[in-house]
């Protein structure tokens, strides 16, 4: 399993692998299967059924050997698959960084969107190749594949932002992205999952 590098590190070219959202060279591999997204999708029964069935990978974060150290700026590429679950769509599973600071994202394939919470008001990136979408410090960010192909994009965050995920367990996303007759439709999100 490659592993990040340690600092102090050469300045250096990756290169992006399109055809599988890999990294040369690469460090760390993380892979998120239905069984990984507990309490994330409103709809309890499905998510159970999906994950009892086959537990199918639901996205891949493929980074770079940057290191999350203090000044540096790692990157990662994310690829969402296609699907969703009682009808709402495959997404991260979505974090806050306890250290607040921005961080950068760049559209690669696919159709998704940016979902942005700061716990009052929640707002949508729609995410294309091409897009950048920026994400402000304090701003809990979620991906999401509104698409029929694989979603894919780059991050690039500054190296001791974090990964805060019970914040989002605890105070929700704002919306819950579904899917649409054409555009995806946008629910409130309700505290406490759906029963199943
Ligand atoms: O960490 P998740 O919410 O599962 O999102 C998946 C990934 O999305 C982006 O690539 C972020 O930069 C990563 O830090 C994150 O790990």
């Amino acid at each position: 399993m490659p592993e990040f590098a340690v600092p102090p590190i050469d300045p250096m070219s990756i290169t992006f692998q399109p055809p599988t959202g890999g990294m040369t060279p690469s460090g760390p591999v993380l892979s998120r299967r239905m069984s990984d997204l507990e309490g994330l999708f409103a709809d309890t029964a499905a998510w159970r059924a999906a994950r009892d069935e086959a537990d199918p990978v639901v996205y891949e974060v493929a980074s770079s050997p940057v290191p999350e150290a203090p000044g540096e700026l790692p990157q990662s590429i994310t690829t969402i698959h296609p699907g969703a679950v009682g009808g709402e769509f495959h997404m991260t599973k979505g974090h806050q960084h306890p250290n607040p600071q921005g961080e950068i994202y760049l559209g690669l394939s696919g159709t998704g969107g940016l979902l942005l919470f700061d716990g009052t008001t929640p707002k949508w990136i729609p995410m294309a190749p091409g897009v950048i979408g920026y994400i402000p410090p304090g701003w809990a960010h979620r991906s999401v594949n509104t698409g029929d192909e694989p979603y894919r994009f780059l991050a690039v965050y500054p190296g001791d932002a974090g990964h805060d995920y019970g914040w989002v367990l605890e105070h929700g996303m704002g919306w819950r992205v579904l899917r649409g007759a054409g555009e995806p439709r946008f629910a409130p999100f309700q505290a406490e999952p759906v029963a199943g």
